[in-house]
């Protein structure tokens, strides 16, 4: 798995196709999808551009699509996954994850699409479908070869360490939040236990929240002075060394942007090493600070039914 992708949440439909493109010319080799970002067909747009001008071939990108919590059924599992796959224009995910450890109340994605959180009244509504289903129905997925890895997002050690307990196929990558801010020491040395890769998401704290009127309490990383000094010292951009934190730490990143020049720059963000001074300075910034809690995300969720 390539450590620098790039993400897709928040990519805006209507250019999402030429960023895809430009994004592969620009030498990104992996993409991060889900169904509940509703551009995955857009995506593909952009993906079949960059093959059929030979660019690439389809071994040589990484795509990572993740299964929505309204899907944890078994019986629904082959069937989103199917249609996702359909929307890209490709017959395999190079790796699926499970969204969330949360399984939502099925809404027929025919009649209402992107996934979404609420339910058709506008409520959240939690269905019975425990995690062994749906990891047992993820496996399927991999013996039907409709994806080469399987994994998981949002989860913490606690429910990893039960999943090993059953999982025909153990989970691959664990993709969480993490930045200066919640740096998750101890579930990363648990994954790294474990063999699982880590992909961390929302690299740069705050900044991906602040369109959603979230984020405000803590100060920008972008514009911190201890990132700022460090970004000086090494003539690289803030942005640069909140990545390089990461990759050095072992994690792999996928940063999103709508804007063509800083897509570019945050692909450049190795060809440099911070001090082990550099790396425990920006570490010491962690204040255990979420973002994306599902479960206490108000602005983000209408009241759980
Ligand atoms: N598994 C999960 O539940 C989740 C997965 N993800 C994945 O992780 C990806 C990345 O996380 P995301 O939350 O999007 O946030 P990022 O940490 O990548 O931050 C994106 C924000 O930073 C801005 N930005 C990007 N590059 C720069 C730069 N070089 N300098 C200054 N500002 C910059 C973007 O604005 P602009 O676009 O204008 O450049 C945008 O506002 C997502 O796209 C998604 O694929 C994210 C959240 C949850
Ligand atoms: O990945 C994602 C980013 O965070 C959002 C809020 O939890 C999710 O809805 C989305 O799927």
């Amino acid at each position: 798995m390539p450590s620098v992708g790039f993400g897709l949440w928040k990519v805006d439909k209507e250019t999402c196709a030429d960023t895809v493109y430009n994004a592969i010319k620009a030498g990104y080799r992996l993409f991060d999808a889900a169904a509940d970002y509703g551009n995955e067909k857009q995506a593909g747009e952009g993906l079949r551009r960059a093959l059929q001008e030979g660019i690439v071939k389809r071994e040589d990108i990484f795509i990572t699509s993740k299964l929505w919590n309204t899907f944890h059924a078994q019986e629904h599992v082959k069937k989103v996954t199917r249609m996702q796959l359909e929307h890209w224009g490709i017959d395999y995910f190079d790796l699926f994850l499970i969204h969330f450890p949360i399984s939502l109340k099925y809404v027929d994605p025919n009649h209402r699409y992107p996934a979404e959180w609420m339910g058709d009244d506008g409520k959240v509504h939690l269905e019975k479908v425990p995690m062994h289903e749906t990891w047992k129905a993820m496996e399927e997925l991999v013996d039907d070869s409709l994806v080469k890895n399987i994994g998981l997002s949002n989860c913490q050690g606690s429910l990893i360490l039960d999943i090993l307990q059953y999982a025909k196929y153990e989970p691959q990558v664990l993709q969480i939040e993490l930045h200066p801010y919640l740096t998750q020491e101890p579930l990363v040395d648990l994954c790294k236990r474990w063999g699982i890769a880590v992909t961390a998401y929302s690299s740069f704290g705050p900044q991906s929240y602040l369109e959603l009127g979230m984020g405000k309490t803590a100060p920008s990383l972008l514009d911190h002075s201890i990132i700022g000094a460090i970004a000086s010292a090494h003539g690289k951009t803030p942005a640069q060394v909140l990545l390089r934190w990461a990759t050095q730490r072992g994690l792999a990143v996928i940063p999103k942007s709508n804007d063509h020049g800083r897509l570019v720059s945050n692909l450049q963000c190795d060809g440099f090493d911070l001090t082990e001074q550099e790396l425990a300075a920006i570490s010491g910034l962690n204040m255990n600070y979420r973002l994306n809690d599902p479960v206490n995300i108000e602005p983000l969720l209408s009241i759980f039914a």
